[in-house]
């Protein structure tokens, strides 16, 4: 029986992998595979050594007739020669080059790279050289990768790592990158495509031979385990509050506060420069400033904002607007107060800070009917990050406060619940940066023993069409009702194709409406419905990983590279 169940497989496999393969073949002439392709992979401008990459069917012909001696060199060890023009013979450059022959390249294909002096000269008389060669071209950005994955060096996911890598400004960022393009994600990803890969298999095999008797008793019972089982992982991979993405991306900070709280001058001490002008006059900031700096290894977009108050000043006006509109999308919020007003309300009796801060964020019109907004959606998006304690308090000027009997005051009702600090004394101003970072490294940190995390809004979404389709199995009821109605499974079905699916539209049924609340793997007449689903679900693995892909996502994907990579 296990081997009619292999050969289920091989079934499945052999269904899905001409789609796979036709549209790689699409993919290939579109990108003039035929053509060999050349550019400098090292920076633009003056340097030491600037590296010349060359790939295609063509790439030997750089020794046979640009370098002397014109011989191949021995593939992966590097060679001392002299670079020549290959219709002059005239001497370009001298210096080392390197051959690796297909398979075993980048590229999947022959390829070569010359090392050479970094002139501006130098790289511009090979580059022009090369260009001279038959069925030579320059490359487009990002080609060598295209190549890669086109000849299956890299799956999907490890060419956005490689991507991501190569724009990672960040500690963090180059680590999660670096996990990615090593394929920890496209392993993942691939293994459950194949759990999902081998139950369709045995479910085919299920409604082929279970009349005869013949089969393996459990094979049902078995996929819904596997089922349940990557139900639950999937799951767990998707709540991992967008730390994968916000490292990706990096996190979005909003400074917020009344006028004149410092707001400005907060900024400028953490980015180190006078970016934001800061002035005794309440209202100086109108525009969002925004700057991108490493906290901590994490990247964050640090928002100096207007300060929020009710005005009638147009341009004023204009700026809180501004301010809500950002506070509304960030991730992390700071917010500051000024010492001496919250003192005040301390000594006015009564003070409770939940509330105290409650009513600050309603009278600054983040909360509440104040707020500039009537769009619901919005607003769940501030409640959200102060729902999930993304923010935190700064009280600011603290150095304004003299008597020591006010400080006391001030420490006792405040104390650990939010940071005193005074920006001008620099006192507590560590304290309040470190609180910051540690908010921001709670928001990114992916855990990098723990399972890769998804990094892009692709990812999310094709995992989660993955999950309701297993989802679709094992609570039918679940499914879009409309789906439902539409289609049925009929028990004589019995012939699955991947693309052509073995439904029949509702009319054609002679059956009982499926029992609802039951898993389909229950049902004799559903088991061919959950194979379907199990279909979905791999094709949604397969365009993460790009085992089943279009040139317009390839396209999306490969802009983000440049020229020689
Ligand atoms: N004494 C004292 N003054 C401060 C402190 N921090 C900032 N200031 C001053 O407070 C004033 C306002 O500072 P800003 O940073 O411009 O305040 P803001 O919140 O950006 O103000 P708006 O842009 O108007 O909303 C400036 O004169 C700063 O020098 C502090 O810790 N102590
Ligand atoms: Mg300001």
């Amino acid at each position: 029986m296990a081997a009619s169940i292999m050969n289920q497989v091989v079934r499945v496999r052999q269904l899905l992998w001409p789609d796979v393969r036709l549209m790689r073949c699409a993919c290939l002439t579109n990108m003039r595979m035929a053509s060999t392709v050349f550019a400098l992979s090292s920076g633009q401008g003056k340097c030491g050594v600037a590296i010349v990459r060359v790939t295609g069917k063509r790439a030997g012909d750089v020794f046979t007739h640009m370098t002397h001696p014109a011989t191949l060199p021995r593939p992966r060890l590097a060679a001392l020669r002299h670079i020549l023009h290959p219709s002059t013979g005239e001497r370009l450059d001298r210096g080392l080059v390197l051959w690796f022959p297909a398979p075993h390249s980048f590229t999947g294909e022959d390829s070569c790279e010359l090392h050479m002096h970094g002139g501006i000269a130098v790289i511009s008389a090979v580059l022009s050289a090369l260009g001279t060669l038959p069925g030579y071209t320059p490359a487009q950005p990002g080609d060598f990768t295209k190549r890669a994955f086109h000849h299956g060096k890299l799956d999907l996911t490890a060419v956005e790592g490689l991507g991501d890598l190569i724009h990672a400004e960040t500690e963090a960022q180059r680590k999660q990158a670096l996990r990615q393009m090593e394929g920890a994600l496209g392993e993942l990803y691939e293994s459950w495509r194949k759990t999902i890969l081998h139950c369709r298999a045995s479910l085919e095999a299920y409604i082929d031979f279970s009349e005869d008797d013949n089969i393996e008793l459990g094979v049902v019972s078995d996929v819904d385990i596997r089922v349940q089982g990557l139900v639950e992982e999937m799951k767990r991979h998707l709540a991992d509050g967008r730390r994968g993405e916000r490292l990706r991306s990096g996190l979005q900070l909003a400074i917020l506060g009344q006028p004149n709280v410092g707001k400005s001058s907060l900024l400028n001490t953490i980015i180190q420069r006078p970016a934001a002008i800061v002035s005794p006059v309440p209202g100086t900031t109108r525009d969002v400033v925004e700057t991108v700096v490493d906290l901590g290894g994490y990247p964050v977009v640090v928002c100096d904002t207007a300060g929020l108050r009710k005005t009638t000043d147009v341009v004023e006006k204009e700026g809180v607007r501004r301010a809500l509109a950002k506070a509304q999308q960030a991730d992390i919020a700071v917010v500051m107060l000024e010492a001496r007003q919250v003192l005040q309300a301390i000594k006015a009796g009564d003070f409770k800070w939940d509330n105290y801060l409650m009513k600050h964020f309603t009278q600054m019109g983040i909360l509440g009917d104040q707020q500039n907004t009537s769009d619901s959606n919005d607003k769940m998006i501030v409640l959200e990050w102060l729902s999930s304690n993304s923010y935190v308090t700064l009280v600011n000027k603290v150095d304004l406060i003299c008597s020591e009997e006010d400080r006391r005051l001030l420490q006792t009702a405040l104390a650990d619940k939010c940071s005193l600090l005074s920006i001008k004394t620099e006192e507590g101003l560590g304290r309040a940066v470190q609180q910051v970072k540690e908010l921001c490294a709670a928001l990114c940190d992916v855990g990098m023993a723990e399972n890769p995390t998804l990094t892009a809004a692709r990812h999310r979404t094709h995992i989660t069409a993955c999950l309701n389709a297993l989802t679709s199995i094992l609570e039918p009821d679940n499914w879009s009702a409309v789906h439902q109605e539409n289609y049925k499974c009929s028990p004589q079905c019995h012939h699955l194709t991947p693309y052509n699916i073995p439904l029949q539209p509702k009319e054609s049924l002679t059956s009982e409406p499926m029992e609802r609340q039951r898993s389909l793997l229950e049902q004799e007449g559903t088991i061919l419905l959950a194979a379907h689903h199990l279909q979905r679900a791999a094709t949604n693995l397969g365009h993460v990983t790009g085992h089943i892909t279009s040139e317009d996502v390839l396209n999306h994907i490969f802009s983000a590279f440049c020229i020689g990579k």
